[in-house]
């Protein structure tokens, strides 16, 4: 098992800098996800870590060993790509102890670790078959028990879901997650896919063009987001220009929350990061934001709205379903917020001015 250890990593490609600056510190027996846009450098990233490219600035460490010129077939990674990599003329017992075989260990230690992992993967009972004579899911099995029987100090997925439909999506998730726990080794796991991220990981790092924006739990990212970019990637939210005078955000319309957990800073420029579940609507009152419903769309458990509000600008909101009238398109209604759950960000959207104890006593 390794902890991974990233110190100002640069990539280029060319004269294309895809990785200007980059550090991370990954645990020991962590599910670590790398989640992002298309195109801002996760899988690169992946690649570094495997060895399969060159480093033009700053180390990688696993554990006190760096690592950055040892060749990609010394590190002792497994890995899993989206394209299950199995090979398709061996049967699945022989895909699984491929790695064993080519490592030249005895034939009975062969023998013993492969239905050792074929069991853990639950598919002992295909050990004979052909690759396509699999499902996707079951082919992905395979994938991940041959990683894994090396004994790998560390486990690199790169989008390993991506190719399956939305039901085995789900359930692999969690065959991923209890593997991952059940055998403790250090993951890293590229996915561009948020609610994958915020379901597998124990730490997510939110990366944009190559610098990572927020690392933290999947909790600490939806809640407390560090910047807007990470507000608006996580989950949905809805941003709210706002003024700050003497503690209270004044928005547009009017409305004011008084709010004793910002720095203390006076006549500034915000925007403000709402959360469509953080609204509080309703048919009258006395303070709030007034709007008028332009959509509802029923979804069983949650009914979701589209407000546009005095100032113009549409706002999403979730409820929960009641057996009370639900609010119709043209209705008038009036939106308060739950102040604790809100996110205030600088002018720029690049600081959340929210201090962190407030968060703590949550
Ligand atoms: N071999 C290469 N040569 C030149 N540029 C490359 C190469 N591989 C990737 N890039 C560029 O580097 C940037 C990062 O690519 P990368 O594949 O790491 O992104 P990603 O976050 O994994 O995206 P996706 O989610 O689409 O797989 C992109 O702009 C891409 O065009």
């Amino acid at each position: 098992m390794s902890k991974i250890l990233i110190q100002n990593a640069v990539k280029k490609y060319g004269n294309n800098t895809v990785i200007p600056d980059l550090n991370i510190e990954i645990k020991d027996g962590e599910l670590f996800t790398l989640l992002g846009p298309s195109g801002c450098g996760k899988t690169t990233l992946l690649r570094m870590i495997a060895g399969f490219n060159s480093i033009e600035g700053g180390d990688i460490y696993f554990n006190d060993t760096r690592i950055n010129d040892i060749d990609p077939s010394r590190r002792n990674i497994g890995m899993v790509f989206q394209n299950y990599a199995i090979f398709p003329h061996m049967t699945v017992r022989d895909n699984v102890a491929f790695g064993l075989k080519n490592r030249k260990m005895e034939k009975e230690k062969i023998q013993e670790l492969t239905d050792k992992y074929l069991q853990l993967m639950q598919i002992s009972q295909y050990a004979t078959r052909m690759p396509n004579q699999l499902s996707g899911g079951q082919q992905q099995r395979i994938a991940l028990a041959r990683a894994l029987v090396i004994s790998p100090d560390v486990l690199l997925m790169d989008e390993p879901l991506s190719n399956l439909d939305a039901k085995l999506r789900l359930e692999m998730r969690s065959v991923i997650r209890h593997t991952q726990k059940n055998v403790g080794i250090t993951t890293v796991y590229v996915t561009h896919d948020q609610e994958e991220a915020m379901a597998i990981s124990d730490t997510i790092a939110v990366m944009k063009d190559g610098v990572i924006q927020h690392v933290g739990a999947p909790k600490d990212i939806y809640q407390r987001p560090k910047n807007v970019f990470v507000a608006t990637f996580i989950g949905r939210t809805n941003i709210l220009p706002a003024k700050i005078e003497q503690g209270t955000l004044i928005f547009s319309s009017g409305y004011r929350v008084k709010l004793d957990y910002l720095d203390q800073l006076e006549n500034q420029e915000v925007q403000c990061s709402v959360r469509p579940e953080e609204f509080v609507i309703s048919k009258q009152g006395d303070e709030g934001i007034h709007g008028i419903v332009k959509e509802y769309t029923y979804l069983g458990l949650n009914t979701h709205y589209a407000v546009e509000t005095e100032s113009g600008l549409t706002v999403e909101i979730v409820e929960e379903s009641s057996l009370e009238d639900e609010l119709k398109p043209g209705q008038n209604v009036l939106l308060q917020m739950k102040k604790h759950k809100i996110n205030v960000f600088d002018k720029e959207g690049s600081r959340n001015l929210v201090r962190s104890e407030a968060y703590e006593r949550q």
